[in-house]
């Protein structure tokens, strides 16, 4: 008989070896189809095969898929978008070339272009920021004017924070544009800006699988102008009411999007006039093992179920209080040593406390979300207790980093402006 076959096609650092690893737990033979398999640590590290494929083409994809198809029963197909999102509606097209279960893929197109999205959810009046596109600098300028400083200047098409900022002054504006427009930031399609009005507030984020809102948590993010995801906590600490009127918010951008096959995550913001949209997202969030910690539910393992024309399981078998946080170097330069993560690890409480950095690295920090360098995970059934616990194992991880010599400072310092975000860290 032919071996069940899950196609990966491309992969993430948080969540792919989490889909490996479902996959075989569920008795499927996971295949990742990637333009550069070796950026995917994983696949080495637990001998899953993987094909080199310009996953960016349709046709290759779909020449691949069938040649498979001699040898595997293909059970389903899914899509892991790191930093190029267009992998989505791609993945998308290619379920519904080979009759597989998927999300429809016209609807992840224009969920990915945040321009397009802004249009969808205001013509279906969800509340979001007031939001501009600009082709160049002088149009920044005027949208930004309009708006009213600060604003978020941001990529229109884009994840991870990449590109990212809040523009306080027009000195910062001027200058993120530059960055933006002026040949710095790498561009997959024309360049294409958004400026939109700060929409100040804590940051929440729905979790959504079909058209349910499975939980909903508080994000943390580093210190402005940029958003540096730190970590989130589920549940977040919310009333019943603003719990309601958030999910409400977050249920009403899939029906303007058309999304409701699969995982979808709402960002919001609790703002002045209540619960503003930031983004919507057609894939799982980077905090499925927090959802497990907190709920005991894997929802890595329930959406392959969904790609296998499977029935999920969304039944929460626990209530607890989990956070996860991501540790930030505190400076740019070498790393002279890290340790603790052990330590760590064996704290009470603690999930998991990892470190992703080997001494001898230079650190450059980027201001977005490739500067995590290690992650702890703690969860209680208190909320007080799980908080003692994540500081307690983050301050048992230490590190030392050496500055660049002066000639590398300066010129690591045009990337660079995030003071120290992690108190843990040394020096
Ligand atoms: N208009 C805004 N008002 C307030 N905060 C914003 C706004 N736009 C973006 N942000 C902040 O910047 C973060 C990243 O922005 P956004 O989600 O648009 O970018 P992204 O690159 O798609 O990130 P991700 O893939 O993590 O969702 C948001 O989570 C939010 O904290």
């Amino acid at each position: 008989m032919a071996r069940r076959a899950l196609i990966l096609v491309e992969g993430t650092r948080s969540n792919g070896v989490l889909y490996v690893k479902a996959a075989q737990r569920l008795g499927l033979h996971p295949i990742t189809l990637s333009v550069d398999p070796a950026q995917y640590d994983y696949l080495a590290a637990e001998g899953s095969e993987a094909i080199r494929v310009d996953t960016g083409n349709l046709d290759a994809l779909i020449g691949e898929c069938s040649r498979l198809r001699a040898t595997n029963d293909i059970a389903g197909i899914t899509g892991l978008a790191g930093d190029d999102e267009s992998v989505s509606t791609t993945v998308g097209k290619l379920c519904r070339h080979f009759d597989l279960p998927g999300p429809d893929p016209a609807s992840i197109e224009g969920c990915c272009d945040k321009f397009t999205q802004r249009q969808l959810l205001a013509e279906a009046g969800v509340p979001i920021p007031a939001y501009r596109v600009a082709v160049n600098a002088t149009e920044v300028e005027s949208f930004a004017a309009e708006i009213g400083l600060p604003v978020v200047v941001k990529p229109a098409v884009g994840s991870g924070s990449i590109g990212v900022r809040l523009c306080r002054d027009v000195d910062e504006l001027a200058e993120h544009t530059t960055y933006l427009l002026g040949g710095k930031h790498i561009w997959r399609s024309s360049p294409r800006v958004l400026v939109e009005e700060f929409a100040q507030g804590p940051q929440y984020c729905a979790a959504i699988m079909g058209n349910e809102v499975v939980c909903i948590s508080a994000l943390d993010f580093g210190p402005p102008p940029h958003f540096v995801y730190l970590g989130g906590t589920y549940p977040a600490p919310l009333t019943e009411d603003e719990h309601g009127r958030i999910a409400d918010v977050s249920l009403s951008c899939l029906r303007a999007l058309g999304l409701g096959w699969g995982p979808t995550n709402v960002e919001l913001r609790w703002t002045k006039r209540g619960p503003v949209v930031i983004e919507v997202n057609p894939r799982l969030g980077g905090s499925v093992q927090t959802i497990e910690a907190a709920y005991g539910i894997d929802l890595v393992t329930e959406h392959i179920k969904l790609v296998i024309g499977e029935e999920w399981n969304l039944h929460k078998r626990h209530s607890h209080i989990a956070t996860a946080r991501l540790l930030i170097p505190d400076r740019d330069g070498i790393l002279d040593w890290v340790d603790g993560d052990s330590r760590a690890a064996a704290i009470p409480g603690v999930v998991e406390a990892k470190l992703y950095i080997k001494p001898k690295t230079p650190i450059v920090r980027k201001g977005d979300y490739r500067d995590y360098i290690g992650y702890v995970l703690a969860a209680s059934p208190s909320r007080a207790r799980t908080k003692a616990i994540v500081q307690r194992a983050v301050d048992s991880i230490h590190w030392s980093i050496t500055p660049f010599p002066i000639e590398h400072e300066q010129s690591a310092a045009s990337h660079v402006s995030a003071p120290a975000q992690v108190p843990s860290g040394e020096g």
